[in-house]
C-alpha cells in the first residue's frame, strides 16, 4: 500500500486550482488537508461554489496553514508574484513545493534552487505538467541539433497574465542549451511597428498569441534548405495536465534538491 501523502493546493478557485483540489481529493493515497486562497479564510472549502463535497480548511496565512496542517506538499497554482512568495516559505517550513506557477525568472529559479539545496528538500517547478508538452520540448531539443534557426509560437486564452508562457521560455532554454548562440533574420531587419518580431531569447523569437476559446497551445517551427518542421501541442482543456501534477506530487517526496521541468522526471 502507498503511504499517504498530506497535500495543501494554492489557488484552489483558480482555473488550474479546481482539478488540482479534484485530483487530491479523488487520488487515494493523497489527503488534501488544507488550501490556500486570498479570501474565505477560516471556512470549508465546501462551503465555497464548485466545492460542495469537498472538505478542507481555508488558510489566507500561509505559515499559519503549515503550522496548523502540516502538509507535505504543497501544489501551487496561483499568480506569479504568490507563487514566489508560497515557494520560499513551503522551503522554509518544510513543505515539498510543485509549482506549476508561470512567471519565474532565472534569477528566481537560481534562489529557489539554493534555498532547498540549504534546506535538503525536494521542489520541482514545471512550466508544463501535460506528457505532450514535454515530449514537444524534448523534440524541439533534439531537432535543434540539425535546424539552427527557429521561431516559438504560443497561444493561449486571454485571461493569462504572463508572456512568454513559461513553456515557451523553458523551449527556448531547452533549443539555446544545445545549439550556438545565433541572431537569425536578415541582419539589417528592421521592424517598421515595434514587436513584429516578438520577443527574443538567445536569439530564439517568440511570439505570443492571447485568445478567447484557446485552452494551450504551441508550435515550434525550424526552417531549413527548402524544408521546415513543425512541433504542435495542443491542451484542449486542463485535465491534460492532471497526470504531471500527480506524478510531480509523488516524485517530490523522493527528491532532495530543486528540479526545473519536468523533462527531468518523464525521461
Ligand atoms: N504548469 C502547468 O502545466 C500549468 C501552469 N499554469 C499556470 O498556473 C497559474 C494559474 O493558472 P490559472 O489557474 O489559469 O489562473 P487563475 O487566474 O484561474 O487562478 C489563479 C488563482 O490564484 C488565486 N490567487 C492569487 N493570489 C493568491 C494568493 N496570494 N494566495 C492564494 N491564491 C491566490 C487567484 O485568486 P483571485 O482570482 O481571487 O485573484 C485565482 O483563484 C498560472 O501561472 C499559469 O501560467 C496553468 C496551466 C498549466
Ligand atoms: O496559463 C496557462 O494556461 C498555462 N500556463 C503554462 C505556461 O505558461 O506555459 C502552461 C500551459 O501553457 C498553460
Amino acid at each position: 500500500m502507498m503511504e499517504t501523502i498530506k497535500v495543501a493546493v494554492a489557488g484552489p478557485r483558480g482555473r488550474m486550482g479546481r482539478e488540482a483540489v479534484s485530483l487530491v481529493h479523488h487520488t487515494e493515497h493523497f489527503q488534501l488537508v488544507a488550501v490556500i486562497d486570498r479570501i474565505n479564510d477560516g471556512k470549508d472549502l465546501a462551503d465555497v461554489d464548485h466545492f460542495s463535497w469537498i472538505h478542507a480548511p481555508i488558510y489566507t496565512d500561509i505559515e499559519r496553514c503549515f503550522r496548523e496542517t502540516k502538509p507535505d506538499v504543497l501544489i501551487d497554482l496561483t499568480t506569479p508574484e504568490a507563487g514566489k512568495h508560497h515557494t520560499e516559505i513551503a522551503l522554509r517550513y518544510g513543505v515539498r513545493p510543485v509549482v506549476g506557477t508561470t512567471g519565474f525568472t532565472p534569477d528566481d529559479i537560481e534562489r529557489l534552487t539554493k534555498l532547498a539545496e540549504e534546506k535538503e528538500i525536494g521542489a520541482i517547478i514545471a512550466p508544463n505538467f501535460a506528457v505532450g508538452a514535454i515530449l514537444m520540448m524534448k523534440f524541439a531539443q533534439m531537432a535543434a541539433k540539425y535546424f539552427t534557426d527557429v521561431e516559438i509560437i504560443e497561444l493561449h486564452h486571454d485571461q493569462k497574465l504572463d508572456a512568454p508562457s513559461g513553456t515557451a521560455v523553458k523551449t527556448a532554454q531547452l533549443i539555446s542549451a544545445v545549439r550556438p548562440s545565433k541572431k537569425q533574420g536578415h541582419p539589417d531587419e528592421k521592424e517598421t511597428l515595434e514587436g513584429a518580431r516578438g520577443a527574443t531569447y538567445d536569439g530564439i523569437p517568440i511570439h505570443s498569441v492571447r485568445l478567447p476559446g484557446f485552452v494551450a497551445h504551441q508550435e515550434v517551427i525550424f526552417g531549413g534548405n527548402g524544408q521546415a518542421l513543425t512541433i504542435r501541442h495542443d491542451s484542449f482543456h486542463r485535465g491534460s495536465f492532471m497526470s504531471g501534477v500527480k506524478l510531480s506530487v509523488e516524485t517530490v517526496m523522493k527528491l532532495r534538491t530543486l528540479v526545473y521541468g519536468l523533462e527531468h522526471i518523464i525521461e
